[in-house]
């Protein structure tokens, strides 16, 4: 196995503090018959601006991951050894397994059903507006107005007046999960947590919101970016983390982990993609 880089890559610089540190984490789960491990020494680093894709057949631990870093881990599922930091300070290690009201203030998530972390009987402006108020009760209700309304043109709306008088069944799936990535946003977030984002989107409204997030980590939010699908991940993603059963066993830039695969994991992985000329052709295509 090669040596797995848990820094920053150079071009941030040595001094430069990653947004997201986990070092060394453990998260079991309490079952019926005692406690299984569900991810072990999981190391890792996001630097500001970078996108670091998770990657990992389904149920290798990605979303568990995601989770444990916004603090939704499931009831009987808790951080039991290691740490999480972010922007220098610890927020999450054995002994502390709550959320430090982060979320949505320097945390923000995209699920994979936006529409499900929408709600249906509130307008979206009022949607947005309310967490703004949540997280900035200081903002005055004009420049809360105006943060909701430059956020929503930055998620490629055009006309945002209508999304914001709009309901969320009167808006087309694509659109609701640019609205939640706007929801996870408007706080301007240190770390965005993608999970399956952008899975159940068809290519083209795919393609519209990978440019948005592309957009937010080029004004330095950092990106996890959690899928099953490689080629997406080869086009999105700066570095690209492979989880086999809970454990890394591959870290590298996104352009040489597709192109010299080292684990017969990732080569695995590779393997399993219809057309693998076309992602080397993607991850290339990024130089
Ligand atoms: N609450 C829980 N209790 C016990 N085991 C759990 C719990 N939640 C998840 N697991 C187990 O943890 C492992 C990792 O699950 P996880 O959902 O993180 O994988 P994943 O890589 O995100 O999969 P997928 O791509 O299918 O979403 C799986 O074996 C799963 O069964």
């Amino acid at each position: 196995m090669k040596t797995l880089s848990a820094t920053a890559p150079a071009a941030v610089g040595p001094a430069a503090v990653p947004t997201l540190q986990i070092q060394d984490l453990e998260i079991t789960a309490a079952t019926g018959s005692g406690t299984t491990t569900l991810v072990e020494g999981f190391t890792l680093s996001v630097a500001p601006g970078e996108i670091v894709g998770l990657i990992g057949e389904s149920g290798s631990g990605k979303t568990t991951i995601a989770r444990s870093i916004i603090g939704l881990l499931d009831k009987n599922v808790s951080v039991s050894g290691g740490s999480i930091g972010l922007n220098g300070t610890t927020i999450r290690n054995a002994d502390e397994n709550h959320t430090h009201g982060l979320r949505g203030r320097s945390i923000g998530m995209v699920f994979q059903n936006a529409t499900g972390s929408l709600d249906p009987l509130m307008r979206i402006g009022t949607q947005l507006l309310e967490v703004v108020r949540v997280v900035q009760p200081a903002l005055k209700k004009r420049a809360a107005d105006e943060l909701v309304r430059t956020t929503l043109a930055d998620m490629g709306f055009a006309d945002v007046q209508r999304v914001m008088r709009s309901y969320p069944h009167q808006l087309s799936g694509g659109m609701n999960q640019r609205v939640a990535i706007a929801l996870a946003v408007v706080n301007r977030p240190a770390l965005i947590i993608a999970d399956e984002a952008t899975s159940a989107l068809d290519v083209t409204t795919q393609a519209g919101v990978v440019k948005v997030l592309q957009g937010l980590a080029a004004t330095g939010i950092s990106l996890v970016f959690v899928t099953h699908d490689l080629l997406l991940a080869s086009e999105i993603c700066d570095r690209i983390a492979v989880l086999e059963k809970g454990r890394l066993v591959e870290l590298d830039n996104a352009v040489d982990l597709v192109a010299h695969p080292r684990e017969p994991y990732t080569k695995a992985l590779l393997d399993a993609i219809p057309n693998p000329h076309e992602i080397a052709a993607a991850a290339a295509a990024r130089v």
